[in-house]
C-alpha cells in the first residue's frame, strides 16, 4: 500500500492574478523535502476543494495548503474544520485575507519558508446560516458587491475600490433587527459584517480590533452611508483606522440572530451565498488547525 504524504497541496488552477506562476515547480524548489512527502492535487470545479480536504484529513495527512485566494482557503478550511490536519496557505488570490491576517509572506517562496517551519495553531472559524468561514461573513452592501465582483474579470484592489464607489451611489440601506449579546437593536443596516479576521483582503480592514483566538465575532454595523461617508469609510479601512470612525459601531459576541423586513444578501469570505431574511452567525472557537509564522495579536 502507498504510504500517505505528509501533506497535499490542493490548487485551484482559476485563482488569483499570478496564475501563469508554475507552482509545482516552485514546491518542487522550495519545499523541504528531508522533513515532508507531499502531493499536489487540482480543483476540477467550484466546490471540489471541500472534498478533496476532508479526503486528506480521513487518510491521516498531517497538513493540507490551499493554493489560491479567500474562495479557495473557505473550501480547503471547510472540509478540515474539527479535524488534527492542518491548513497552510499558498496566496494566490487577489485579496488573501487570512493569509495576511495570519502574516503569511504573500510570495510563494516565504509561504513555503513558513510550510517548512511548520509551526502549528488554532483559530476560530465562523458560522453563517450554518455556512462556514474563516474571514468575515456579512450581509447589505459587502454581499451586494460580492455578488457583482463574482462577475467581473478584473480582480484585484482598484476594481474593487471602483466597484464599491460606483454601486454606492445607488445601494439603500435597509430595517434590520439584532439580537446581540441579549439586546435587540433596531436599526437601519448598509453593512452588517462578522468579522473573525481583522481585514477583508488586501489589507482592508473591516474589523481592526479583530482576534482569530479570542472566541468572539467583531460586528461590524455601518447603518447608512452616502458617497462622502464611502469615501471616507474606504479610506479609513485602508489605513486600518476604522475603529475611530464615526461610520462603524462595533459589539463583540459569540452569536448574532438577525431579522430584516425584506430579504438581505449575504456573503461568506467573499463569496456571495444568496438572499434571506433570517440570519444566524455563530463563533466555532478553535476550530480549525493552521499553519502560521505566529498568530497576529491585534
Ligand atoms: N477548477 C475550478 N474551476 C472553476 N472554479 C473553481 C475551480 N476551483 C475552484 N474554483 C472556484 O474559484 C472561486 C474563486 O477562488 P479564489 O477565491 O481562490 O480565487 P480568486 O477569486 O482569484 O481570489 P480572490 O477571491 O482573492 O480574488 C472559488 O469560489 C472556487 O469555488
Amino acid at each position: 500500500m502507498s504510504k500517505i504524504p505528509d501533506i497535499r497541496f490542493i490548487i485551484n488552477p482559476t485563482s488569483g492574478t499570478k496564475s501563469k506562476v508554475d507552482v509545482a515547480a516552485r514546491i518542487k524548489l522550495h519545499l523541504n523535502h528531508q522533513k515532508y512527502s507531499h502531493e499536489i492535487v487540482y480543483t476540477a470545479y467550484a466546490g471540489h476543494a471541500p472534498d478533496l480536504a476532508r479526503e486528506a484529513a480521513e487518510q491521516g495527512c498531517s497538513i493540507v495548503v490551499a493554493v489560491g485566494g479567500d474562495g479557495t482557503v473557505n473550501e480547503v478550511a471547510r472540509g478540515l474544520l474539527n479535524t488534527d490536519t492542518a491548513m497552510a496557505i499558498l496566496p494566490k488570490g487577489s485579496g488573501n485575507g487570512l493569509a495576511r491576517h495570519l502574516l503569511v509572506p504573500m510570495d510563494l517562496e516565504g509561504a513555503l519558508r513558513v510550510l517548512n517551519e511548520g509551526h502549528i495553531s488554532s483559530i476560530d472559524s465562523g458560522s453563517i446560516n450554518g455556512h462556514p468561514f474563516v474571514t468575515t461573513a456579512g450581509i447589505g452592501f459587502d454581499a451586494y458587491i460580492s455578488s457583482v465582483f463574482a462577475g467581473n474579470k478584473k480582480r484585484g484592489l482598484q476594481s474593487y475600490v471602483e466597484l464599491v464607489l460606483k454601486e454606492v451611489r445607488t445601494y439603500k440601506h435597509l430595517p434590520v433587527k439584532a439580537s446581540i449579546n441579549g439586546s435587540v437593536l433596531d436599526t437601519d443596516c448598509y453593512v452588517m459584517a462578522f468579522a473573525n479576521a481583522a481585514q477583508y483582503g488586501n489589507n482592508a480592514y473591516i474589523a481592526p480590533e479583530a482576534d482569530i483566538q479570542d472566541g468572539l465575532l467583531d460586528v461590524c454595523l455601518v447603518r447608512r452611508l452616502d458617497l462622502i461617508k464611502a469615501l471616507n469609510l474606504s479610506y479609513s479601512m485602508l489605513t486600518n483606522q476604522l475603529a475611530h470612525s464615526d461610520s462603524a459601531e462595533y459589539f463583540k459576541t459569540k452569536h448574532v440572530q438577525v431579522e430584516t423586513e425584506e430579504p438581505m444578501m449575504y456573503h461568506a469570505d467573499g463569496e456571495y451565498m444568496g438572499k434571506t431574511a433570517t440570519f444566524d452567525v455563530h463563533i466555532q472557537p478553535l476550530s480549525l488547525k493552521v499553519v502560521t509564522p505566529q498568530i497576529s495579536q491585534r
